[in-house]
């Protein structure tokens, strides 16, 4: 397995930040205090403020991942790239089902030494391969062939590889293969919960400490912090499960 000491340390949670607006993101932020040094920015909250609010997190040094999940031919996506790469966000999200040649313009795009020298660091790109709100009933539905779940994730993990992607998005399920057959990825992982709370609508969760046990090296932790009475506490809560070890939901 991947784990150290130190690689459990390291493993950043991100917390989504999915709320309508601006100011409601700063309350919660507000209330996750300090212990709070990562946020994921989705459609919902990038829709609604733009890139000026990514630029005021950035400002406050939160490191930030902007989850906008990009799907588009080529041309396009590669200058959607280009736009964010300005921004100063660490990560950014492309799904893998947009095909080989649409993750090759954006790996060269998201590579560009001038767009670096523009934010000061490189962009990393994350290729989504099944979304964790899908199960096995729900890739049939979506026309993948019958291999299992597992498999379609590893091979969409194959073409983030090729096209150089810093990582993926997977499941807490699927990292330790996806890590063992491409250990030069990230994998990050939501679908993040501790056991007895609501699923919602995920359909692949693990607990903190089993998702870094496995290999992952980054974690997006959304409602089960954000709309905990004490959000602040309930981050605590997933940090310290990180040191807990393997065991699953
Ligand atoms: O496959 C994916 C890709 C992204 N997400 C995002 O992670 C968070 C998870 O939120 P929870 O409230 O903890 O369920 C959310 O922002 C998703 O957009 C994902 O869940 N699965």
């Amino acid at each position: 397995m991947f784990v150290s000491e130190q690689h459990v340390v390291d493993v950043p949670i991100y917390v989504a930040l999915d709320v309508e607006n601006r100011r409601q993101a700063f309350e919660l932020l507000e209330k996750l205090g300090d212990a709070c040094r990562y946020v994921k920015v989705g459609l919902e909250l990038y829709l609604a403020e733009g890139p000026a609010l990514v630029e005021a997190l950035v400002a406050r040094e939160l490191s930030v991942f902007l989850d906008l999940k990009l799907f588009d031919i080529p041309n396009t996506v590669a200058g959607a790239v280009k736009s964010v790469a300005s921004l100063g966000v660490d990560m950014l999200t492309i799904h893998t089902l947009g095909g080989a040649t649409m993750l090759e313009a954006a790996a060269e795009a998201a590579s560009s030494r001038a767009l670096h020298a523009l934010s000061g660091k490189p962009l990393r790109l994350l290729g989504v391969t099944l979304l964790t709100s899908v199960d096995d009933a729900g890739i049939r539905q979506m026309g993948l062939s019958d291999d299992p779940l597992s498999a379609h994730v590893l091979r969409l993990a194959g073409t983030a590889h090729d096209a150089a992607l810093h990582g993926v998005v997977c499941s807490g399920h699927e990292v330790a293969m996806v890590k063992t057959r491409y250990p030069a990825l990230s994998a990050l992982v939501p679908g993040i919960r501790l056991g007895g709370e609501s699923k919602d609508d995920q359909a692949r969760v693990v607990t903190p400490g089993y998702a870094v046990a496995h290999g992952a090296d980054y974690l997006v932790v959304g409602r089960p912090i954000t709309r905990a009475p004490d959000p602040h506490e309930a981050l605590l809560a997933f940090l310290q499960n990180l040191k807990g070890g393997s065991q699953d939901v």
